[in-house]
């Protein structure tokens, strides 16, 4: 039974994995090795109870017995009787290698380890380990972690099924929609349609065939706004797979296929235009900081997770 979690790394994604489950009940031992980065995430914390509040979101606890769910820590000693650890830190192979290693050594025999990686291979990252590989689970999660449903869940090479059992309904009872993603392969699952669509949307992009302003409203205004309210195989059968099959065969060929190093990526980074946290990317964001961006852009998406779970209950009662 998973009743004590503890998450490595206080940042992005740490904060949210962690938010998720002490608005939902659960006990988290936050661990990172900067304070500053534990500071920010206590002050996040009141600072995003308050912006769920104000967006009409009711929790079952008041805000002190939430906060109070929060330990943080640079100890990563504390996180031993933990019965299931989510990495979080830094994406960088060498360290999430020494992270699980030191929690193969510091944690109890039963505790379960996961990470959040988006990129590299679970296989990988637990390949030092010899105390627990029944007990290792990739476990990814969308940013902002705690407003997006999506986890994908993968084992690795030697996970117990029994841990992958644990691991998943711990996820639902923790308000998550989870995937299985049946075979370890590069990006996983969402990921890797985000990259394919990336791909061909930067592509039109940059061969002049639509604007940055009209692109945002082809994908918005378009498929985005029906897929915000289902996945894409039932579009299809919306659609009709007969007709589907048609514009398959007609522009499989003619969409883009080929790796490419983007100018209009790699021009904006070279001039420093990195988006949000540089106040210009495709796009200028004047006048506020990050965090306001991001807190408009959180506001947006905590109305749209209402819809989302009147859809999602509709679905279930269909
Ligand atoms: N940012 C995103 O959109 C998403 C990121 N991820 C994955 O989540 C992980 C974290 O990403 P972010 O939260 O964006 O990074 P981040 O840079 O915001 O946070 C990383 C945190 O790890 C901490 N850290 C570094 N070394 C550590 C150590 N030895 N022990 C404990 N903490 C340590 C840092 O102090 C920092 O607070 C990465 O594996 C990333 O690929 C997954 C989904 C989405
Ligand atoms: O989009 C997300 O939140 C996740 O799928 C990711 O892992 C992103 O690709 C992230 O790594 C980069 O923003």
């Amino acid at each position: 039974m998973i009743r004590k979690i503890g998450v490595i790394g206080s940042g992005t994604m740490g904060f949210g994995i962690a938010f998720q489950f002490i608005t939902n009940g659960m006990p988290v031992i936050l661990q990172d090795i900067n304070e500053e980065s534990l500071q920010l995430a206590r002050e996040k914390l009141k600072t995003y109870l308050k912006i769920f509040r104000e967006e009409g979101t009711v929790f079952e606890d008041v805000d002190e017995t939430i906060i109070a769910r929060l330990t943080c820590t640079t100890n990563i000693e504390k996180l031993a009787e933990c019965d299931l650890v989510i990495e979080s830190a830094t994406e960088n192979l060498a360290l999430k290698q020494k992270i699980f290693k030191q929690l193969d050594e510091v944690c109890a025999a039963h505790t379960i380890l996961a990470s959040n990686t988006s990129s590299l291979k679970l296989s990988e990252i637990v390949s030092h380990l010899d105390k627990r590989k029944d007990k290792v689970m990739l476990t990814h999660f969308f940013n902002p972690a705690h407003i997006v449903p999506l986890v994908e869940l993968l084992k690795g090479p030697d996970t117990k099924q029994e841990t992958y059992d644990e691991v998943d309904a711990f996820m639902k009872k923790m308000g998550k929609v989870t995937i299985e993603v049946r075979r370890e392969v590069p990006g996983l699952v969402a990921n890797r349609i985000q990259v394919a669509l990336a791909r061909e949307a930067l592509a039109l992009l940059e061969d002049g065939v639509v604007s940055e302003q009209d692109l945002e409203s082809a994908i918005f205004a378009g498929p985005g706004f029906r897929f915000a309210s289902s996945g894409l195989l039932k579009i299809m059968d919306f659609g009709g797979l007969d007709i589907w099959g048609i514009v398959l065969d007609q522009l499989q060929p003619v969409v883009e296929s080929k790796v490419r190093s983007f100018n209009v990526i790699h021009d904006k980074t070279e001039q420093g235009n990195l988006g949000v946290k540089s106040s210009k990317g495709f796009f200028d964001y004047p006048g506020k900081g990050l965090d306001e961006y991001v807190i408009e852009r959180d506001r947006s998406l905590i109305q749209q997770l209402k819809t989302f779970h009147k859809i999602q209950r509709g679905m279930e009662h269909a």
